[in-house]
């Protein structure tokens, strides 16, 4: 399997924890590339438009997934979903993040910095790398129905 390429973005509020994931999926083999669409320090961007900046470049291809934090990772879900053909989750579990992507393929990851400890946000992110949708699974025609209502 190729490695992915991965958009990370938070606002101010995300800030620290995005650094901290961004340097995690730099040092990750199974990762290719990690794209930073900000914050930087310093910038105070709304949520929004961090969260469709990131999510644009995985519908358009340009990214396979996007994580993306901000205080409470449901502002930038909330925002990320308004793309057609993203699907974000706000996850805080490891069950939860495994079935974003097994039983949704959702693309976007959303984590609120907080809400929950940053080792946690580590290990969630470590295990979210590894956790590769199925086309062939029985989910798929579930996601499929998804799919059909962005159009
Ligand atoms: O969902 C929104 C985020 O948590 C954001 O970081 C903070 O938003 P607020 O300043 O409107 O509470």
């Amino acid at each position: 399997m190729d490695g992915l390429r991965i958009v990370v973005g938070s606002d101010d509020a995300g800030l620290q924890y995005k650094e901290v994931l961004r340097e995690l999926l730099e040092a990750d083999e199974r990762v290719a590339a990690v794209i930073d669409v900000g914050v930087a320090a310093g910038e105070e961007t709304a949520y929004p438009d961090v969260a469709v900046d990131a999510a644009r470049r995985v519908a358009a291809g340009e990214a396979d997934r996007a994580l993306l934090v901000c205080g409470t990772g449901l502002g930038v879900a909330i925002a990320a979903n308004k793309v057609a053909g993203v699907r974000a989750v706000t996850a805080h579990d490891s069950y939860s993040v495994e079935r974003a992507v097994l039983s949704n393929d959702a693309q976007v990851l959303c984590l609120g910095q907080r809400v929950i400890g940053v080792e946690l946000a580590r290990r969630l992110v470590r295990e979210w790398v590894g956790h590769h949708f199925d086309p062939s699974s029985p989910s798929a025609r579930k996601v499929a129905r998804i799919v059909h209502y962005d159009h």
